[in-house]
């Protein structure tokens, strides 16, 4: 198979390109009158609709050559198979496997992983069950109001974006906490305002080595024992989720209060599976399955529908074009429903981890453009942040529109407004103002003459800019899960035709490495780190830190 630099696709794609320059969205809408229509996929309860993207029917027909070309159709086969396709950890990719309904058939290297993942779904339910009627109580007797999760990254960002979303649906009488930084605010804001005698602990961490999350886990533990005067509290108030049984062992978490799940789900793929249990805390079981079952009714989409009328693959399609053609090199997510604001943070890593590499999976330069930077919140408040460099800055940044028909608990006024925004946003951005209009509107509203010359140039918007809408016909779990499903594969894709290991992130390992030594080197107690040992913005800026720690403790 050629590497996709040298692919006949490519190749087509970057000529198209040139032959494409000067453009006009404007033209395109008005030149193909059911562009609009034409341009869109329906699956699952979701609309991605992508006619506001520079792109014309050959454009997309090139896009899906290049797809086939690159061998996608093997690479999807192959995720669903569970062949090892994370080459450099030598693992399977299946997270698809955590949302298959129990009793569809997952058996992969002669395990029957089905029965496995749903040996810990029980017991994960019968446990969110205990705790959400009361029947779960803590050292003195008292039933549970105060749920603390304490992880990172993947272990955090999955259960807190969808916790959030899904808000509306939350036990009444359960407080949910994240805690994931370690600079001892969060935990400290937390066990401030915490009761210890109805506060439960989940400590999440695939690999059980996390320097945030265990620093997190031991003041918490900490805090727990002396308040209850004894170890033998833990037990009532820590569960662990982890794939690494030992360490949570020697945390002093025992088996029974721990649920684990398999090397097989990368961390950002996680929230599936055991690192859900909060979001199953607060929403309880059936509503967890409607989330899964949104993901599974999004993955069998994604694995049986054509490529063209392929949710996730247009989407994957769509960035590609625009990162690699037409020079973007940053993504917005703008969600339009406050519930969704923790998406970008979500999107973030779930891209920028999986996909933000330079070299492909046999080792070779890329020799393109990877992940884009993730960036946004939700909508509203971009538009009075930074949507002014949407609008009118010097590089084109696409935007994901994110919207929701229906309203749920909120005001369906307020909603609407919501909608409507959205809506304008993405219109503008296409459609922009010219002088001309700009000239109009100015006379119009009576402005004098050499104040509209003076001022066109302020108020003329180039437009052109390309945006794709997604909608949602109702925020539910399943159609969240159907949603983050459409992401996770859309990510795949784009990893699959770059050509790179999407399942990996040995770019995280250096700096944890360093940060281990520093920290020895940052107490003024310990020998400082010998000239040369790290670059000079580092000793002096640990110097700084040193002198002021030796001050203050003298003081
Ligand atoms: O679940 P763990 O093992 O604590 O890891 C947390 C996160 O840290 C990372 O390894 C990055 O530092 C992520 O990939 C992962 O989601």
């Amino acid at each position: 198979m050629p590497t996709l630099l040298q692919s006949a696709a490519w190749t087509a794609l970057s000529a198209h390109r040139n032959a494409l320059a000067g453009l006009s969205l404007n033209s395109l809408f008005a030149e193909d009158p059911a562009r609009a229509r034409r341009l869109q996929a329906d699956a699952c309860g979701l609309v991605f609709h992508y006619a506001r993207n520079l792109v014309r029917d050959d454009t997309l027909a090139l896009l899906l050559r290049l797809a086939l070309e690159t061998g996608l159709p093997a690479r999807i086969a192959a995720m669903f198979a569970g062949e090892r396709i994370n080459s450099t950890e030598d693992r399977a990719v299946l997270h698809v496997a955590l949302r298959r309904p129990a009793g569809m058939p997952s058996t992969v290297e002669g395990v029957d992983l089905g029965a496995e993942v749903e040996a810990v779904r029980t017991r994960m339910r019968r446990f969110s069950t205990e705790v959400r009627e009361g029947q779960w109580l803590g050292y003195s007797g008292r039933r549970i109001t105060d749920i603390v999760h304490i992880g990172i990254g993947g272990s955090d960002l999955g259960p807190a974006m969808v916790c959030e979303a899904l808000k509306d649906l939350a036990h009444p009488a359960l407080r949910l906490h994240f805690v994931s930084n370690v600079d001892g605010v969060q935990i400290g804001d937390v066990l401030h305002s915490a009761d210890p005698e109805t506060t439960l602990f989940i400590v999440a961490s695939k690999t059980f080595t996390t320097q945030e999350t265990l620093i997190n886990a031991r003041s918490a533990r900490a805090w727990l024992v002396a308040h209850a005067g004894n170890e033998a509290a833990v037990a009532r108030h820590f569960v662990a989720v982890s794939t690494n049984a030992a360490a949570v062992r020697a945390f002093g978490i025992d088996a029974d209060n721990m649920f684990g799940f398999w090397d097989w789900v990368g961390g950002r793929f996680s929230l599936w599976s055991a690192i859900g249990l909060p979001i199953l805390l607060q929403i309880g079981a059936g509503q967890f399955d409607a989330l899964l079952a949104g993901a599974h009714a999004m993955d069998e989409h994604f694995r049986s529908a054509p490529l063209e009328r392929n949710l996730p693959v247009l989407m994957a399609l769509i960035a590609i074009w625009n990162i690699d053609f037409l020079g973007a090199r940053s993504q917005l997510i703008a969600p339009y429903h406050q519930r969704l604001h923790r998406l970008p943070a979500y999107l973030q890593q779930l891209e920028m981890e999986s996909n933000g590499k330079s070299v492909r999976a046999d080792g070779q330069p890329v020799g393109c453009h990877t992940s884009p930077v993730i960036w946004g919140e939700q909508g509203i408040n971009g538009q009075h942040a930074y949507f002014q460099l949407l609008h009118q800055g010097t590089q084109p940044v696409p935007v994901d529109f994110i919207g929701v028909l229906e309203a749920g608990a909120e005001d369906e006024f307020h909603h609407r407004i919501a909608f409507a925004n959205l809506l304008a946003q993405a219109e503008a951005l296409m459609r922009g103002r010219s002088a001309e209009q700009a000239e109009a509107e100015m006379r119009a509203a009576g402005l004098a003459e050499a104040r509209i010359q003076a001022l066109v140039p302020h108020r003329t918007f180039p437009g052109n800019r390309p945006s794709n809408v997604i909608l949602l016909e109702r925020l539910t779990p399943f159609s969240l899960g159907a949603l983050i499903a459409a992401y996770e594969h859309r990510t795949f894709v784009q990893g699959a035709i770059w050509g790179i290991n999407s399942f990996d992130q040995w770019g995280v390992e250096l700096g944890k490495q360093l940060a281990a030594r520093v920290l020895g080197e940052l107490d003024p107690a310990r020998p400082a780190a010998l000239p040369g040992d790290h670059d000079s913005s580092t000793e002096a800026l640990v110097a700084r830190y040193r002198d002021r720690y030796r001050r203050k403790l003298s003081t």
